[in-house]
């Protein structure tokens, strides 16, 4: 590939970098070079340093020594803003934009642009939107998008910002694959354009589809910087992780009664669709999936059965050390008379809560060992130190329990901020699965975002002990792979309605694809739900 001298002028080049925080030695003497027009993935185990090398790049963290240089000369941002000056911008894996604030606000205020009119902003965002065929609301709160809405809208802000080297630290972690696929199309022809993108991934198919040079970091070295064309997902993740063990066979279960059941479920979040008379019902030693598009109803049905958000009508039950029921907007429990029936209630009779951000659940400020016996009681609240503690739970080997699920590094006494997002995910399921005593219902969604391949593997296999140990497991995510891994049976949600309810083995991807875009079973067209007035 030609570089013309325009092009030329943006590569940017780091030449052994290295990052320590403390006595964390988070990249050690790192090379790279971001080409302008083409796709960069950066992979590597969690904890990795892929996450460090992105910052040192946008101007968020300054290297401990190395050079880095754009278009020849040398670069070395102050901070973010600089970087961004300069063209160099980061969407975070942690997305930053304020809630209350609707896109074209946040472009406005976060970036700084008091002399941009909202008209103005407002058009070079819907151009952006255009060009990336992608519909997000520009004018609501970002707060009340869905996640898989507000990424996207944060990489739009990034490129209406005018980067031409763009930097997304797992963009993919959260979006379903129709998004995905939007998304990459999106970036190719910003390539075609000549920006330079670097992408972090987990998500190893990733690499072949989009990518044109690949870096794989190993516990902050290199070990591979080149070209990404030809190379096979697995021999991607031999360069990042050796040998991946052989996944265990799935030992035979046998499903018990009904644990978590839904009966005519009605409810309605600002967030999500509303869910309109859902059944469900999860047994005791099973693993059920939750499929659907972004939008679907799954969040919130996932809210209502955790305790979040009461159902305007129907029923959720959990039969555990007690049985407890939410009537409507009501709630009462056999064992309190009182009622009151809310996400303590929930988990003191033994339910188990991974939500799709783990903003929601772990606190950076908290230790890992005060992390482990907190949870966060508010959904759509950031976990904070309010959080309660988990009270008769037991972590009193807090260490094993770290290096049981292999936080990285599993010291209790650090602070969760220090550990990489993979890290946390792990340490939020040290929480949640990794109680003496069996949960009698465990709630997930996307337990294995942001996880390596090892990683990833191992919370599978834990949700699977999990289940034939009596627990009744309901596994979402917008990853079908995510749920197909460890599901028994999967569900399909569409327009806050359950569509499709199949066991594993006839879950194939085109019955599960038709079941998501709302199509049915067989050819036969959908009526139409609304029809265009007669002419
Ligand atoms: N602010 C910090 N303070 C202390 N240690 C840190 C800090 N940020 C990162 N680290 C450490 O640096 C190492 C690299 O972390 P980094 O976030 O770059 O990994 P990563 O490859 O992005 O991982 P993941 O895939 O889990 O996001 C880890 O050991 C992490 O614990």
């Amino acid at each position: 590939m030609t570089i013309s001298p325009q092009e030329a002028g943006r590569v940017v080049e780091a030449r052994s970098v290295s990052k320590s925080y403390g006595p964390v030695r988070a990249l050690h003497e790192v090379s790279i070079t971001v080409r302008p027009g083409a796709v960069h993935a950066l992979v590597g185990e969690n904890g990795a340093g892929k996450s460090t090398l992105a910052k040192v790049l946008a101007g968020i963290e300054p290297p401990s020594s190395g050079a880095i240089s754009l278009g020849g000369v040398p670069y070395v941002p102050r901070d973010r803003a600089e970087a961004k000056r300069r063209g160099v911008n980061m969407v975070p894996q942690q997305l930053s934009l304020v809630g209350e604030l609707s896109l074209v606000e946040n472009y406005l205020v976060v970036g700084s642009r008091p002399f941009v009119n909202r008209r103005s902003a407002r058009s070079l965002l819907a151009a952006t939107l255009d060009r990336a065929r992608v519909e997000v609301d520009l004018d609501a709160p970002t707060a009340s998008l869905t996640h898989s809405h507000r990424q996207l809208g944060e990489i739009v802000v990034a490129l209406a910002e005018g980067a031409h080297t763009l930097i997304l630290d797992e963009p993919t972690a959260s979006l379903g694959p129709l998004e995905v696929g939007g998304l990459f199309e999106h970036l190719r022809s910003l390539c075609e354009l000549g920006t330079a993108i670097v992408l972090i991934t987990h998500r190893l198919d990733e690499v072949r589809q989009v990518a044109d040079d690949l870096t794989v970091l190993s516990h902050g070295l290199e070990v591979h910087h080149g070209s990404a064309t030809g190379l096979r997902p697995t021999e991607i993740a031999r360069l990042m992780v050796g040998e991946l063990p052989e996944l265990a066979p799935r030992a035979a279960r046998t499903r018990g009664a009904v644990t978590l059941r839904a009966e005519a479920v009605v409810a309605q979040s600002t967030r999500d669709a509303r869910l309109d008379g859902v059944d469900l019902a999860v047994h005791a030693g099973e693993v059920v999936g939750l499929a659907g598009v972004a939008g679907s109803g799954q969040n919130l049905l996932l809210d209502v059965l955790a305790g979040f958000v009461p159902p305007r009508s129907g029923t959720v039950t959990l039969e555990g050390s007690r049985t407890v029921t939410i009537t409507g907007s009501r709630a009462s429990t056999a064992a309190a008379e009182r009622g009151g029936a809310t996400a303590s209630t929930l988990r003191a009779a033994g339910l188990a809560w991974i939500p799709e951000d783990r903003r929601d659940a772990v606190v950076p400020t908290m230790s890992l060992r005060e992390n482990l016996a907190v949870y966060s009681s508010s959904r759509g609240r950031r976990a904070d130190a309010r959080s309660r503690p988990q009270g008769s739970d037991d972590v009193s080997a807090p260490a094993d329990r770290l290096a049981a699920f292999d936080v990285r590094p599993p010291r209790p006494e650090l602070l969760a901020a220090g550990l990489s997002g993979g890290n946390q995910q792990k340490l939020l399921a040290a929480r949640e699965l990794g109680a003496a005593k069996t949960p009698n219902a465990v709630l997930a969604y996307g337990p294995t975002q942001g996880l390596d391949l090892r990683a990833a593997q191992a919370i599978r296999e834990r949700l699977v002990d999990l289940a034939a140990d009596g627990a009744a497991v309901l596994v979402a995510s917008h990853d079908l792979e995510e749920v197909l891994g460890v599901a028994d049976r999967v569900v399909v949600m569409f327009g806050g309605r359950i569509v499709a309810d199949l066991p594993i083995a006839e879950a194939t991807t085109e019955r599960l694809g038709r079941a998501m875009a709302g199509l049915p079973a067989d050819d036969t067209p959908r009526p139409a739900i609304s029809e265009e007035p007669a002419p």
